[in-house]
């Protein structure tokens, strides 16, 4: 497969066409706007230069921990303000392809390994929910891991949980193999995720391996890469692929996603890849390479 090598802009110009080409920028968070409560340097600026561009900006995490009403929040701290629209999270498409896609029957559940964000996203599509942040569920100890009727439960969705334990774990475990036509489904599947000074730490897909390891089967996934995702996006917002960018720091999940949805892709340095993963060997390989969303300031400082 011919993999053509990405474009490092350096220059006002080179800049300044980014700005040309694309009307719709979509952004990954973790690793791009913030690592945990930290805001990237320069991020609220560019945002706000690209808004008063008149240009559409689309925030796509797969961060399943916050509802999208947190995150507008998170980024009202920062000096941002975003509408919830803007907001598309692994928990929301999750919420939207159980209730929407799959359509399921308003008797059954949702089991949940998870917290508040996904589970106040399932809960604002109809779908009831067990175990998340259920106190019986939240125990150290090996307690009950009791399912009663498996068939209640439609589908088990693994998400990330700073809470999981063997409990979870175990009925989620139970639920799936005690009934064979209950779905097995993951918010996403990140490996790991960045946080401040750089450091990373377990994501989803590692959080939800052993149940995977357990079952011999993998999970539908619905955050970045899954076009799923964009789906949702598509579903609330016009966009045309062919003016728009994905800006991510994950090769496997925002440059494979922006692949997926025919978008031009730009790496940043400031989360999980590095400059490294960029070789010629590189199996995804973005468009566009910037050291950090912060670099963009270059236009707002040379433009009146
Ligand atoms: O597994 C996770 O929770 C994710 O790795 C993490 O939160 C990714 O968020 P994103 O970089 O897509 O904003
Ligand atoms: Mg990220």
């Amino acid at each position: 497969m011919q993999r053509s090598a990405p474009f490092f802009p350096i220059t006002v110009q080179d800049y300044q066409k980014l700005v040309d080409d694309y009307d719709t920028w979509m952004f990954d968070c973790d690793g791009v706007i913030w690592k945990g409560n930290m805001p990237t340097e320069g991020a609220a600026e560019v945002l706000t230069f690209l808004r008063s561009k008149g240009k559409k900006i689309i925030f796509v995490t797969n961060n399943p921990t916050h509802s999208r009403e947190t995150f507008k929040k998170k980024f009202a701290r920062m000096g941002v303000e975003v509408a919830v629209d803007e907001i598309f999270s692994s928990a929301y498409a999750s919420a939207v392809y159980i209730s929407s896609v799959m359509k399921i029957p308003k008797e059954k559940k949702v089991y949940v390994i998870g917290m508040h964000g996904i589970e106040e996203e399932l809960k604002e599509q109809g779908i009831s929910v067990c175990g998340g942040t259920d106190p019986a569920d939240n125990t150290l100890e090996l307690v009950d891991t009791e399912i009663g009727n498996p068939s209640d439960v439609a589908a088990v969705l693994a998400s990330w949980d700073s809470s999981i334990n063997y409990t979870k774990l175990s009925k989620a475990f139970q639920y799936l193999t005690h009934n064979p036509d209950c779905a097995f489904f993951s918010s996403d599947d990140d490996l790991t995720y960045p946080v401040e000074g750089g450091v990373l730490f377990l994501g989803t897909g590692a959080l939800s391996s052993m149940i995977r390891y357990a079952l011999g089967r993998e999970p539908v996934s619905f955050g970045k890469p899954s076009k799923t995702m964009f789906e949702c996006i598509a579903a609330k917002h016009k966009i045309d692929p062919s003016r728009t960018v994905m800006i991510g720091d994950r090769l496997d999940a925002d440059i494979a996603f922006g692949k997926n949805c025919g978008v031009a892709t730009m790496l940043v340095l400031t989360g999980v890849a590095s400059l490294a993963d960029v070789s010629d060997i590189a199996p995804i390989m973005p468009d566009l390479v910037i050291p950090s969303i912060g670099d963009l300031r270059i236009l707002s400082h040379s433009t009146s």
